[in-house]
């Protein structure tokens, strides 16, 4: 029987991740103390309510309500209580003491990273957060550790599976937002208060995490550019899918050139847009996640799976764990976050991407002319265009441009809307992953 050391864990929060991880510590205990060379003792687990019912069995006297004591002596913290305060309080009272971190918390990172991440560096501590974007599939290490010697380019990530529950269920179903958000809600993918989901906040937060990431440059959560899926509709969806294409909330993290200055920077920024049908991400279907990680020299890379459910993130949170507590053992500082590049975060106007643009106008000669006049004043070039006939004296077009600058996209979307030709903007959407 070998001896082994043991190190000190606690676990701030007992509930869908926190309770598969304090099960899987303990039921699992032996063989994770031969991976890390040390044993990993559950020194407790803090909960708003000791007496509160679970589907997860733990011995009772593992609960506290004070989290402040329970992190005092404790070599690696957990916390799974979600949100920004107490979270915050906590995880810097654990880095000061040279603790180190697991967090799940996308939230707490996108908002307060650049502060947590200093104080960790301040002690030589190391902070973990795998589980903070797309759940179980991994994606932080990867990008931290894999791709380290790469060039990211682009990212495009599907991290929010209630919206991708919903899109995805829009299109095979023909079912409106609302339909389909309640069948989420009755599956218990979307939360009573779907707003983080479905406006897009959530995807945010993980845009920010990972372009930080990925571009070794601070990308504040503000800088993040946000549509959520709220103004999506069923139709759409369904000349979209006619088109060939599917609408999937993306989160996209992406190196540019201003075209202003001719420097290098990065966008952030989350919206519904057109992907091809032949595109991997088109295949993501249900409350799935996929990151689609595009690197110089390294090509086009996906990682794909559970984005969410609490047995599948506690397997990324006991990832992590045993790699800080495989550092306990062996010594020396934790991994610093990387900021060297210090890229600057280009607003939406500077974004250059492909739209399809559908318009309702009267059906008379010119009109073709003159919509494409507006296009051409814009310098956006036009790529495909399709027009139906709709009702007596009037037509929808679909217009697909070329790559074009959003500002300059904008700009055209105003022109068409005082032009006396159109009578209505029906739809504008981006073309993303070509
Ligand atoms: N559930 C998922 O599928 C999932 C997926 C990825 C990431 N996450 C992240 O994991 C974290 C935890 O999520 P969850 O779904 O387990 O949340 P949850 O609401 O199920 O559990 C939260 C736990 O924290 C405890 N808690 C709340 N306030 C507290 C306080 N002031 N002091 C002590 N304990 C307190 C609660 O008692 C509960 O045990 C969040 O940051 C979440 O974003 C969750
Ligand atoms: N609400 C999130 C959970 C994981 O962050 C989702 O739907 O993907
Ligand atoms: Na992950």
């Amino acid at each position: 029987m070998i001896a082994y050391r043991s190190l000190r864990v606690a676990l701030l929060g007992g509930g869908s991740v926190g309770s598969q991880v304090a099960r899987l510590l303990i039921e699992h205990g032996p063989e994770l103390a031969q991976r890390v060379g040390a044993e990993l003792e559950l020194v407790g687990i803090a909960v708003r309510d000791v007496d509160a019912k679970r589907d997860v069995e733990l011995p009772r006297e593992l609960y506290t309500t004070d989290a402040e004591t329970l992190i005092l002596g404790a070599d690696v913290v957990v916390e799974l209580i979600g949100g920004l305060e107490p979270a915050r309080t906590l995880v810097l009272q654990a880095l000061r003491s040279g603790a180190d971190v697991v967090t799940a918390n996308k939230a707490l990172l996108a908002t307060h990273g650049p502060e947590l991440f200093e104080a960790a560096e301040q002690v030589g501590a190391q902070l973990s957060y795998e589980a903070a974007v797309a759940g179980a599939i991994p994606i932080i290490r990867p990008l931290r550790e894999s791709l380290a010697g790469d060039r990211v380019k682009r990212i495009l990530g599907i991290v929010n599976g209630t919206t991708n529950f919903i899109l995805d269920r829009m299109d095979t179903s023909g079912a409106d937002l609302d339909d389909a958000l309640a069948v989420a809600t009755e599956l218990g993918y979307a939360e009573a208060d779907p707003t983080a989901d479905i406006g897009g906040y959530d995807a945010a937060q993980k845009a920010a995490i990972l372009a930080s990431l990925a571009f070794h440059t601070t990308v504040p959560i503000e800088s993040v550019h946000r549509e959520g899926i709220t103004s999506v509709t069923a139709a759409q969806i369904e000349s979209a899918r006619k088109a060939g294409y599917v609408v999937k909330l993306l989160a996209i993290c992406e190196r540019l050139t201003d075209p202003d200055t001719g420097e290098e920077g990065v966008s952030a920024r989350v919206y519904p847009a057109l992907v091809d049908r032949r595109h991997p991400l088109a295949a993501v279907h249900g409350a799935n996640n996929a990151v689609f990680v595009e690197a110089e020299a390294a090509g086009s890379l996906m990682f794909y799976g559970a984005g969410a459910g609490g047995v599948e993130t506690a397997s990324a949170v006991l990832g992590d764990l045993v790699a800080v507590a495989r550092r306990h053992v062996v010594g020396g500082p934790g991994l610093a976050e990387s900021t060297h590049a210090s890229l600057p975060v280009l607003e939406i106007g500077k974004v250059i991407t492909r739209y399809a643009v559908t318009i309702e106008v009267t059906d008379e000669p010119g009109v073709l002319a003159t919509v494409a006049r507006i296009f051409a004043d814009h310098e956006v070039s036009v790529e495909q265009l399709e027009q139906s006939v709709s009702a007596a004296g009037t037509a929808t077009l679909v217009i697909g441009t070329h790559h074009a600058r959003e500002s300059a996209l904008a700009e055209t979307v105003t022109a068409l809307e005082a032009s006396p030709v159109v009578s209505q903007i029906a739809s504008v959407l981006r073309v993303e992953g070509a």
